[in-house]
């Protein structure tokens, strides 16, 4: 696949950037205590990832994907994990293998890199910051920054608009079919990591990339 015309990259934070499902898993399980009810697996928990802290809430209290929680139930286990999970960001997530230099070959190529996550703002900065990764990108948009979020369009939009590109010229990476549809949406090249929290065989992606130094070489010529 070409991708010299691309003249900036989003990135997906969570199954993409890094793997964050140890500390949501636990956030979730406290919760889960605060609220008396037995912990769930790990791998659970991850399958309920991918919508952002509210619909997390609402599946990890029902574990049902498509579960929605007594609205009283729902505000108690919502404060109480995004309380803990603010307190315990970084505690067991890491940043996957290949990230650091990938990002750091990219960005010397002089192109604007951007986070676009279901991640709420207030949670997706500091984790960026306490894993030293914030720095590297122009621009990070939260499940809450915008009026939408991803599948939406919006916040792929939004980046284009604020970077002055065509949204042809953007490349949305990530793990997740959300990342993929909101790319389709916008119009952008949609490119999936194959080590994230979806199958990514399955995603329809224009390209899966087992690392970011791949993206790197493909782009390097612009
Ligand atoms: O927090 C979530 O639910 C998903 O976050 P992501 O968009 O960075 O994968
Ligand atoms: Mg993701």
């Amino acid at each position: 696949m070409n991708l010299k015309h691309i003249k900036a990259v989003a990135f997906d934070l969570d199954g993409t950037l890094v793997d964050s499902i140890p500390d949501l898993a636990a956030a979730a399980n406290a919760m889960r205590q605060h609220l008396g009810l037995p912990a769930l697996a790990e791998m659970r928990i991850q399958e309920h990832v991918g919508d952002g802290i509210a619909s997390l809430v609402h599946r990890a209290i029902t574990d049902e994907r498509h579960g929605e929680a007594a609205a009283a139930l729902w505000e108690q286990g919502f404060s109480f994990f995004v309380r803990y999970y603010h307190d315990h960001l970084s505690d067991n997530t890491r940043v996957y293998p290949g990230v650091r230099d990938g990002l750091a070959l990219l960005r010397a190529l002089q192109l604007p890199l951007v986070v676009v996550t279901n991640k709420s703002e207030y949670l997706a900065v500091p984790l960026l910051q306490q894993l030293e990764l914030r720095d590297a990108f122009s621009l990070v948009i939260g499940g809450d920054t915008l009026a939408e979020k991803k599948p939406s369009a919006l916040p792929l939009q939004h980046v284009c608009e604020v970077l002055g590109i065509n949204s042809s010229e953007l490349a949305m990476v990530g793990d997740s079919e959300n990342d993929i549809l909101s790319a389709r949406a916008a119009g952008a090249a949609a490119l999936a990591v194959s080590y994230g929290y979806a199958d990514a065989s399955t995603l329809q992606a224009d390209l899966v990339i087992g690392n970011l130094a791949e993206l790197y070489d493909l782009m390097k010529n612009n």
